[in-house]
């Protein structure tokens, strides 16, 4: 019999996690892939045992396409939660190959997410090459009549550009400019592709094209990359309400701190085994 496995989702983005505290789950690419033949998801997550003092664990991320990734903030917000079940408690501390991230409760099935501090300077996004990451040299479309240019680039422990529009991002741009950004030799790791419409200083709507996992409902990191990046601009405040297609976050861009916050619902839709 294969290993248990829980199915969650964070406004639509899909997850795999494998609690892999007693048992090890290191799979290959070609692993990563077949789960998402057997079980369609955009990340698969592993909860390992901890490694460092404070943290309640270790946790692991994958694209569906089997290249294991430093982040995936939708994920964070449901690994925070079934920590907590787990614990009984309201609040909770894990690590990732990012960095420390720490969760707790804000509602029912709500959880509220410290993301950390965005990085911005161009090395860590990473660009290829020196730019400033508030607007970068980058455009979609003919040379003299681009159809989107100058977006920001921001790191949340995973690579994000955001363009910046000014009406609905509709299907064919998201996913005929996403899939071709995500390998744009200016990203030497690939990218996330957002779209983000201003529509107020509080309220940003917004489609991500997800690298290796292409157009999903919902992007937690995505989502903070996309405050911040409007923020830089004085595009917006910072703190917004964020429209996916799946849902609204919130995501505020602490001033005390430079820290990262976001808050959103997850779901667990049942449990199989791999
Ligand atoms: N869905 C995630 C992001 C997952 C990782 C991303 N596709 C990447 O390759 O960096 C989120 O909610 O942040």
């Amino acid at each position: 019999m294969g290993r248990p496995f829980l199915k969650m989702n964070g406004l639509g983005n899909q997850f795999v996690v494998v609690q892999a505290q007693d048992e090890p789950f290191d799979p290959s690419p070609d692993e990563v892939r077949a789960i998402n033949d057997h079980t369609p998801y955009d990340q698969l997550i592993s909860i390992e045992p901890s490694r460092s003092p404070g943290a309640a664990a270790f946790v692991r991320f994958w694209n569906n396409t089997g290249e294991e990734v430093g982040a995936c903030g939708n994920g964070t917000r449901a690994v925070a939660w079934l920590l907590m079940e787990a614990g009984r408690n309201d609040a909770v501390t894990f690590a990732t190959e990012g960095g420390l991230l720490s969760g707790e409760r804000a509602g029912d099935h709500v959880v509220r997410v410290d993301m950390g501090e965005p990085r911005l300077r161009w090395d860590q996004v990473p660009l290829a090459e020196e730019m400033d990451t508030r607007g970068i040299e980058l455009q979609i479309g003919p040379i003299d009549a681009p159809i989107l240019h100058t977006p920001g680039a921001v790191s949340m422990g995973n690579p994000h550009v955001v363009f910046f529009m000014d009406r609905e991002p509709d299907d064919a741009l998201v996913r005929g400019a996403g899939s071709l950004i995500e390998h744009h030799p200016l990203f030497p790791e690939g990218v996330n592709v957002g779209f983000a419409w201003p529509k107020a200083q509080d309220r940003i709507r917004l489609r991500v094209w997800e690298r290796g996992a292409g157009l999903t409902k919902a992007c937690g990191t995505g989502a903070c990359a996309a405050l911040v990046a409007c923020a830089r601009r004085g595009l917006t405040g910072r703190r917004a309400t964020m429209e996916l297609d799946g849902g609204e976050l919130t995501i505020e861009w602490r001033e005390s701190d430079g820290h990262v916050i976001m808050t959103g619902p997850i779901e667990l839709e049942f449990t199989g085994r791999l």
